[in-house]
This record gives structure tokens, C-alpha cells and sequence, in this order.
């Protein structure tokens, strides 16, 4: 069996190759890093380390790799003949890959009529869905119905924190022990080969929601108010007390959502968020704040993880959430001259100030409570 995974990043080598790999795969890689590929082909195996006191070591093997940029029709040839396709890329280079990956599917139509299941691992609500309308914005209309017929895009939730990587040997990845891969189910067509670890689930909102609105909210909230207070890392942010309250606070408010939505007991989510923190402090990962802080116009998303929680905790409750809304205030102040979304951001609130950021990345009225709230904090952070 050949897994087709686009990005050998940290989470792609990490946990979906490494996964895919204990499961039987072969898995090709397909990257733009000339060194990675480069050792990934060389090499076909490598090294990941689990982050607890035991350090633990798994060997992946029968991996390779493929520069999608200078070996495309290498590159499509492995579409064609592929049994699974996978991204870890990041929501915004989805569209770059969308192209290739478009014709490889036209490709294989020809001659693989045999269905084909394409899951983009990434962190956001809706990621293969979003792949595949960028996918089928470069397919003639007369494909489209094949392409139904034969692709089935599975949107899913990944969850394990992959720091970025200081090693000696420039392949092995120090992962957290836990995971959690969760696939939804409804646009499975046929058969789908087993994934070792994988949940497959009918209705994955609650668990992305639940994912994204806790592991994530509260990682985004460490990070803007640990660069804020100029720590390095997530775990000295998160042994600072106040960040830590700040997060927790922040977490009951997303928690209060999710538990009026879903019906969960109240109880069983509190020791979820417990859990979280815990991975957080992970004393044998270092996790460096401008990392998780990273793309915050992409995080300022109306469904994201800090206004998606705060617009439905407002809807839901009539209050303003105030541990949100300090998280967003902080990431407003987010002003690391190496992300370039930081510097647009900073730029976009110079011209228009921070009622027109969030109006034009969060799609908030500029007389929203929470705007008005937002604001205020940035105002007295600042
Ligand atoms: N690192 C983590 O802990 C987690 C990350 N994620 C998600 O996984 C995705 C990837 O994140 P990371 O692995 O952390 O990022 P990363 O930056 O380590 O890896 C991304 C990889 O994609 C490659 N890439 C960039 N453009 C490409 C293109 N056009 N074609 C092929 N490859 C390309 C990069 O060279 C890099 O190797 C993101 O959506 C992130 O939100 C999800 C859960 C955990
Ligand atoms: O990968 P993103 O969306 O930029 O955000 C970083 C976040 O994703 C993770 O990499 C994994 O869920 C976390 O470490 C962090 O919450």
C-alpha cells in the first residue's frame, strides 16, 4: 500500500508518516525542502523520539520522498498509483498544492479507476473540504462527477504537539506522547485500508470543536500573553501564574460553549482541560511561544480558536467572555517581526486600528460588545 503524504514537516513525519507507516504504508513524502527530501530518499528511515522520561524510540521505516517543485511527473506518477493521500502542509499553502495534486487525480482517472480517500491533516474546521474545493477549482466541469465518484475528501482532527526541532540528525522528530487522529466517516466511498490509531467517527464536529476550541485556544492564549510577557517558551509561560489562570479562565469560557452545545458532562470536560495543561507543561518538550503564536491573522479566523469560542460563548451566555477576549487582546499586540502575518497584522491595526483588524479578519461590527472588549484590554495591556 502507498501513502502519498504531502509536507515532511513536524507533524508530517512526526505523527501522520510515522502512523501511516506502523500501519502497513509505504509512505512518499512529497516536500519543497531539497535537504529533507533529499535525506528522506537516502536514508528511508528515521527516528522519533517520544518526549517523556523514558524517551523512547520509534524507527520509522519504508519512507521516501519527492520535491513536488522539481519532480512532478515523479510526483503524479505516485498519485496515480496511490492507496491514501494525506497533507500537514498548513491551511495556507493547501491552495499551492491543490495544482499538482489536481492533476494527478485527473491522471489516475484514466487509468485507476479504483477509489481514493484524501484527508488533510491540518489545524482547522472543514480542511479537506476546503483541499477539495481548491482541487476542483482547476478540473474541467465534465470531471467533476468522476471525481465524486472516485475521490473521497475525509475532513479529520490531529492532535499531538511536534515542537520545532534542534536535533543532531536532521530527520528524527521529538514528539509528546499523546494523539489522537480522528476521521469522519461520511464521505468514506467503499472500503478504507486501516490506520493504526486512527478513530473513525460519523459526525467529527464535536471533536474538532473540542480539539480546537481547547488544545488550541489555550496553546494560542500561553503563546500571546507568554510573548507579551517575553518568555521564551510555552512551558515558562505556563508556570507564570497568571498566564496560567489567564488560560484556565479562558478554557471555562470555551468549555461553558461546548458543554451547552454537546450536552457533555460538565465534570468529564474541566479534567479534559486538566489534561491539556498538563501537555502544556511537558517538562521534556521545549516549545518555543512564537511557534504556536505563529500566522495570528489566520488565528484572528471568525471560526477559529479564540473569536470562533468568544462570538458563540456571546451568543450563547449575553456576556462577554473576558479570558478570550485578554487571548485576543494579546494576540493583537503579537508583533514578532519573522511572521510576516505579524507584521501585516501590526500594519493593518497602525491604518485602521483594532476595530478594522477585527472587522476585516474576524468579520466583527465595529460595534460588537466583544470589539468593544477587545479593545479595552489592548488598550490597557498596551
Ligand atoms: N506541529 C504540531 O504540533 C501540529 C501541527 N498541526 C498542523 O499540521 C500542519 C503542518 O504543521 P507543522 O508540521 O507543524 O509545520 P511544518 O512547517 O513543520 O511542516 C510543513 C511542511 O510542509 C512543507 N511544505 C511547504 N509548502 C509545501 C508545498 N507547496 N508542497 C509540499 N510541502 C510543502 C514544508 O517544507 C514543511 O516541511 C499545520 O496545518 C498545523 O496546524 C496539527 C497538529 C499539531
Ligand atoms: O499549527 P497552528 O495552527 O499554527 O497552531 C499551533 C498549534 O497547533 C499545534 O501545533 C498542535 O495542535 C499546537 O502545538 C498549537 O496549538
Amino acid at each position: 500500500m502507498l501513502a502519498v503524504h504531502f509536507g515532511a514537516g513536524n507533524i508530517g513525519r512526526g505523527f501522520i508518516g510515522s502512523l501511516l507507516s506502523q500501519s502497513g504504508y509505504e509512505v512518499m513524502f512529497v516536500d519543497i525542502n531539497d535537504e529533507v527530501v533529499r535525506l528522506l530518499k537516502e536514508k528511508q528511515e528515521y527516528r522519533v523520539i517520544i518526549a517523556d522520561e523514558n524517551r523512547q524510540e520509534q524507527l520509522i521505516r519504508n519512507v521516501s520522498a519527492v520535491n513536488s517543485q522539481t519532480e512532478r511527473e515523479k510526483l503524479i506518477d505516485y498519485i496515480t498509483k496511490a492507496h491514501l493521500i494525506t497533507t500537514a502542509v498548513g491551511p495556507h499553502i493547501l491552495p499551492a498544492i491543490a495544482t499538482i495534486l489536481a492533476e494527478g487525480l485527473q491522471k489516475r482517472i484514466t487509468i485507476n479507476k479504483t477509489p481514493l480517500h484524501i484527508i488533510a491533516c491540518e489545524n482547522m474546521i472543514g480542511g479537506s473540504d476546503v483541499l477539495k474545493s481548491h482541487v476542483f477549482a482547476k478540473i474541467s466541469e465534465t470531471d467533476k462527477p468522476l471525481f465524486e465518484t472516485y475521490y473521497g475528501f475525509l475532513n479529520c482532527a490531529v492532535d499531538r504537539i511536534v515542537p520545532n526541532q534542534k536535533n543532531d540528525d536532521p530527520l528524527s522528530v521529538v514528539v509528546e506522547p499523546f494523539f489522537e487522529w480522528v476521521i469522519e466517516k461520511q464521505n468514506i466511498i467503499g472500503d478504507i485500508p486501516p490506520i493504526q490509531g486512527a478513530h473513525f467517527v460519523d459526525d467529527l464536529k464535536p471533536y474538532i470543536e473540542r480539539k480546537l476550541f481547547t488544545v488550541n485556544t489555550g496553546h494560542a492564549i500561553a503563546s500571546y500573553l507568554g510573548y507579551y510577557k517575553k518568555w521564551k517558551t510555552i512551558q515558562e509561560a505556563m508556570n507564570d501564574g497568571e498566564i496560567r489562570s489567564d488560560v484556565e479562565k479562558a478554557l471555562h469560557e470555551s468549555g461553558a460553549v461546548l458543554v451547552k452545545k454537546y450536552g457533555w458532562n460538565e465534570n468529564e470536560h474541566q479534567s479534559y482541560i486538566q489534561k491539556i495543561i498538563q501537555r502544556f507543561l511537558n517538562p521534556s518538550i521545549s516549545d518555543e511561544v512564537v511557534r504556536v503564536a505563529r500566522s495570528p491573522i489566520r488565528k484572528l479566523g471568525a471560526n477559529d480558536r479564540l473569536v470562533g469560542p468568544a462570538t458563540q460563548y456571546y451568543d450563547l451566555f449575553g456576556q462577554v467572555p473576558l479570558g478570550l477576549v485578554k487571548g485576543i487582546a494579546a494576540l493583537l499586540l503579537f508583533d514578532y517581526e519573522n511572521d510576516d502575518e505579524a507584521v501585516a497584522l501590526q500594519k493593518t491595526i497602525q491604518e485602521t486600528g483594532v476595530e478594522g483588524a477585527l472587522y476585516q479578519y474576524s468579520q466583527l461590527e465595529k460595534d460588537h460588545p466583544l470589539v468593544i472588549a477587545i479593545k479595552d484590554q489592548w488598550q490597557h495591556l498596551k
